[in-house]
């Protein structure tokens, strides 16, 4: 059973006994929010990102969510892409496709993907451009507190350096604060070339979920959400970056990532 608990600032933390029990409760969480914004607004505007995240989410395409799910509702964007040619195994939108949306009833028109054809800086104005004319058609829904998009549900998985979509720690764009999209050249984890939501959009969804696996993010998940006695450390990881504005966040994480979080204690 998951162990779920809120902290008083870093949002509702599931930790659950093992990735299966996990990918339950992500895509029934997923299916949740898509009927809820559906009834809301009319449309389920979803962002995925690249990494093992994808696979947990392998479950949408079978029974009972394939049928529950009214896929023609959504709109799927994406939180960063690298600057691949869209049949390039580092491409997050084949990595879904091949998952995911080639195998649910969502509309071609509907998938958002980022350009594979020009350069990345390139990329990045045409998909900032392109949402900015949903967020006008009101597909997307506004921010009511910023210039932002306000995306119904923003999935992330998280590095063991902490980096989100592709904001790694320390890195010049996790300071873009004027673009909704920016680009990078030298990602620290290969390929160096990417496209990237700013923190500002991240911040501005409505719900936010991190989701991480493995022992190896289990010191990542550490800085990212407990109270630390010097927090100046850990305030350019990312993931502590993460503090939607108005919106939900909650951290999915199977138990070797949970392990290292104050008071991390599984019953036996
Ligand atoms: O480079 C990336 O890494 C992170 C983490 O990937 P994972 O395979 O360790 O889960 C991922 O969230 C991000 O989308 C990707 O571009």
């Amino acid at each position: 059973m998951a162990l779920t608990w809120t902290h008083k600032d870093r949002g509702e933390i599931r930790v659950h006994e093992d990735l299966e029990e996990l990918s339950i409760d992500l895509v029934d969480y997923i299916a949740e929010m898509s009927e809820a914004s559906i009834k809301e607004h009319g449309a389920f505007c979803i962002v995925l990102s690249g990494g093992s995240l994808i696979n947990l989410l392998g479950k949408l395409v079978e029974t009972p969510y394939n049928k529950i799910v009214d896929w023609a509702k959504w709109y799927v964007f994406w939180a960063e892409e690298r600057v691949v040619s869209k049949n390039h195994d580092d491409s997050n939108y084949k990595l879904a496709k091949d998952n995911l949306l080639s195998k649910v009833n969502v509309f071609p028109r509907h998938i958002c993907s980022i350009n594979d054809t020009v350069s990345g800086e390139e990329a990045a104005t045409k998909y900032e451009f392109a949402i900015r004319q949903m967020v006008k058609t009101r597909t997307v829904t506004a921010s009511e507190i910023n210039d932002c998009p306000k995306f119904d549900l923003i999935l992330l998985g998280m590095g063991s350096d902490g980096h989100v979509a592709s904001l790694f720690p320390n890195h010049p764009a996790l300071e873009v604060k004027d673009d909704w999209v920016t680009y990078l050249t030298d990602s620290p984890k290969p390929p160096p070339e990417r496209i990237t939501f700013t923190l500002p959009v991240i911040n501005s969804a409505a719900r936010v979920v991190v989701v991480a696996t493995g022992e190896s993010k289990a010191n990542a998940v550490h800085l990212a959400i407990d109270d630390l006695p010097s927090l100046e450390r850990s305030l350019s990881l990312p993931a502590r970056l993460v503090q939607p504005s108005s919106g939900n966040l909650i951290w999915f994480m199977d138990k070797p990532a949970g392990s290292k979080l104050d008071g991390f204690k599984f019953p036996e």
